[in-house]
């Protein structure tokens, strides 16, 4: 059964054509001040996320739009290359950090998305959801929280004390401290006993396990623009099983390698996407919060409830590929920031 209702946001199309014949308005300069030049952005990716990324879709649609995506040469000064009107990146590394931030106080005019800091924040799985905690999201469509987490960073013997002193409930997940796009870093493990816990390596997160009817939502963010769509994540532990099993069980990276759940016959109650009003506020808070346009979200509903929701990853410049219509929605999204970024140069000059 698809759950027609959530999938696709019934406007959607309407809106995009209506915003396409705005933008074709815009570069044949009908009723705006100035005909739009083209949009170049460089690009700094890894290749396996070139490939996902810069599909021939995507590049034919922003050519179209006037938006030219360009390589860029890391054996070159970035200053010497372009000029570039966005530059989009996920690299790693403290020398590239300092590239791009060198190049965003001498090339302010360039939008860099997003900011090396801002990416920071969301490579360590402490600080990564500390935003969610803060903002207490509470409202009448629904509570979204963050399972209650210890960081254990080193000395794994004093791991069971630990769990004891905060009262972490078992099953425990342990995920590695920091994020760095290796495999080992999405080396996940559930820990039925916390006595089992001490052969585990620090630094990690341990993170109570949520049942939610092995289902979650990733929900991807491109600027204002928001789109979800359902995961096989691991299964639900109940008590029985809970009882009979100790020991840690290592998976590996669950979510990437899970199959797309949106066609399948699920429980209605595990299958209905969270509330749109409390995911657009959610993502309008945290974009703000975290300085970050490009980011996507795995959020799990507490199984039994309606509207109990809790986020337990966020990831930097994810896997767009495999998000439902990623092309328009990426290249509309570049296109307005230039198109803002006009506006407020216009503005500027006319109060000169
Ligand atoms: O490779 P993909 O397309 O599955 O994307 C990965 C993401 O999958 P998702 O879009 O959430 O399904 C993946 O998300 P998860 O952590 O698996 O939830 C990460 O964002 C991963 O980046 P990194 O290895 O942590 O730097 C992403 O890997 P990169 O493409 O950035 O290497
Ligand atoms: N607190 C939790 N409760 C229940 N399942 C979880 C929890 N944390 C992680 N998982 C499961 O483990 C998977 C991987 O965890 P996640 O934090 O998303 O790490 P990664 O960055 O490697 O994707 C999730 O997609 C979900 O299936
Ligand atoms: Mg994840
Ligand atoms: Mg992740």
């Amino acid at each position: 059964m698809r759950l027609m209702e959530e999938i696709a946001y019934k406007s959607e199309e309407e809106e995009r054509e209506e915003e396409e014949m705005v933008s074709q308005a815009y570069s044949i300069g009908k009723g705006f001040p100035q005909p739009m030049k083209g949009v170049v952005v460089g690009y700094a990716l890894t290749s396996k996320k070139t490939k996902s990324f810069l599909q021939p879709k995507l590049e034919g649609l922003a050519r179209n739009k006037g938006i030219l995506f360009v390589a860029i040469d890391q054996n070159r000064p970035l200053s010497d290359q372009g000029p570039f009107d966005i530059v989009l990146h996920k690299l790693l590394g403290k020398e590239w950090r300092q590239i791009l931030e060198d190049y965003r106080l001498t090339h302010p005019e360039v939008t860099v998305l997003d900011p090396p800091d801002a990416i920071q924040h969301v490579h360590n799985r402490q600080s990564m959801l500390q935003d969610v905690a803060d903002l207490n999201l509470s409202d009448a469509y629904g509570k979204v929280g963050v399972p209650k987490q210890l960081v254990i960073k080193k000395d794994p013997s004093s791991i069971p004390d630990a769990v004891n002193k905060v009262g972490l409930m078992l099953p425990l997940v342990a995920k590695p401290l920091v994020v760095d796009g290796s495999a080992k870093s999405h080396e996940l493990s559930l820990a039925y006993d916390k006595y089992s816990l001490e052969k585990l390596e620090p630094p990690l997160v341990l993170q109570e396990f949520v049942n939610h009817g092995g289902v979650l939502f990733k929900v991807y963010v491109v600027g204002e623009a928001i789109k979800v769509v359902r995961r096989f994540s691991l299964p639900d532990v109940c008590k029985r099983e809970l009882s009979k099993c100790a020991g840690v069980f290592r998976f590996p990276r669950v979510s990437c390698a899970a199959a797309s759940a949106d066609d399948a016959d699920l429980d209605p109650g595990v299958a209905e996407l969270p509330p749109r009003p409390l995911l657009e506020r959610l993502a309008r808070e945290l974009r703000r919060r975290l300085g970050l346009r490009l980011f996507n979200l795995d959020i799990i509903r507490e199984y039994g409830t309606q509207d109990r929701f809790y986020v337990i990853d966020i990831n930097y410049f994810p896997g767009y590929g495999k998000m439902p219509e990623y092309e328009h929605i990426f290249t509309d999204f570049l296109l307005s920031l230039s198109e803002s970024k006009y506006k407020k140069r216009t503005a500027l000059l006319k109060s000169l």
